[in-house]
């Protein structure tokens, strides 16, 4: 889809009050929902009036140059950080105005998870599912299962501190998916993550949306985003440049090639460096 002009909101923004009055009920409300999503800190937007739709039964990427504001929209959207302005809503429930409810639709895996790490992973993952007000034993079973599906049995009775970077991705994954909730936000759930467990992920994820899920999900990978994802949205300098279906998106290009002209990314060599070549010394 063609590029929204600077500063403009995707998709654009409309004030149902004044110009088509309240919005009517809908039978299916979008997945998730951002209207004006701002934070200020310290004086720098990192996120500055962002809509966004998130179509039911999509697997959409958020995609976004280093310190964009990709974690900061994520975390405003999941509750976790209070929006200087705007909503969010899961399913048709605002997150800020009725937490529990939205809370409990979502399965959420931030940015630098902090976990309860003294606890092994399969009592981590447990202790999530009954936070979630699961039954002890169908928690306890959930947590077997997703122990198993992510390759963690074996580490199921470690604990949680001494999980090796990508083995604590995996176990927030775990903990986002025990409750089974109808949407997923995933805040660079491949970082770290070794190629045959990362496989395992997409195939989970695509399962979790063909039975009826919806993911959110940010990410550097532009391929991943491209195979992986039906819809995409780009953020830079904390404002919405670019979102839909992954191909309107791309438009004929790889997803790749488009994200680097839609930022604006520098041509050539550097230039900068001259005493990193081997040769000058
Ligand atoms: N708690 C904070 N206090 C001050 N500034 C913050 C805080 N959190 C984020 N920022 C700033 O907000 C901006 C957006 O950061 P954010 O982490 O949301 O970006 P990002 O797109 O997730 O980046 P990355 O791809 O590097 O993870 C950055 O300029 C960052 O320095």
């Amino acid at each position: 889809m063609s590029r929204p002009a600077p500063g403009a909101a995707y998709p654009p923004r409309m004030d149902h009050h004044e110009e088509q009055g309240p919005r009517p009920p809908s039978t299916h409300p979008p997945a998730m929902e951002w209207r004006g999503l701002s934070k200020t800190f310290d004086g720098h937007r990192a996120v500055a009036g962002v809509d966004l739709v998130v179509p039911a039964g999509s697997l959409f990427g958020l995609v976004g140059p280093n310190g964009a504001g990709k974690t900061t929209a994520l975390s405003m959207a999941t509750g976790l950080l209070r929006p200087d302005e705007g909503t969010a809503s899961v399913l048709g429930h605002d997150v800020w105005a009725d937490p529990a409810r939205a809370k409990g639709l979502m399965g959420v895996l931030p940015d630098g998870v902090r976990l309860f790490d003294r606890l092994s992973g399969r009592e981590l993952v447990t202790y999530a599912g009954r936070l979630h007000g699961l039954p002890r034993e169908l928690a306890a079973e959930r947590a077997a299962d997703l122990l198993r599906v992510l390759g963690l049995e074996a580490a199921g009775e470690k604990l949680v501190v001494d999980y090796s970077a990508g083995m604590t991705k995996k176990i927030g994954l775990a903990c986002a998916l025990v409750h089974a909730p109808r949407l997923l936000v995933l805040d660079e759930p491949f970082e770290a993550v070794d190629p045959v467990s990362g496989q395992g992920i997409r195939t989970l994820l695509r399962e979790f949306v063909a039975g009826g899920g919806t993911v959110v999900l940010s990410s550097h990978v532009m391929e991943l985003v491209e195979t992986l994802c039906t819809h995409v949205a780009v953020l830079a300098a904390g404002r919405l440049v670019a979102a839909g279906p992954v191909d309107e998106v791309r438009a004929g290009s790889s997803l790749q090639d488009r994200f680097l002209h839609i930022v604006g990314a520098p041509e050539g060599s550097t230039g900068g460096l001259p005493w990193l070549a081997s040769s000058s010394v």
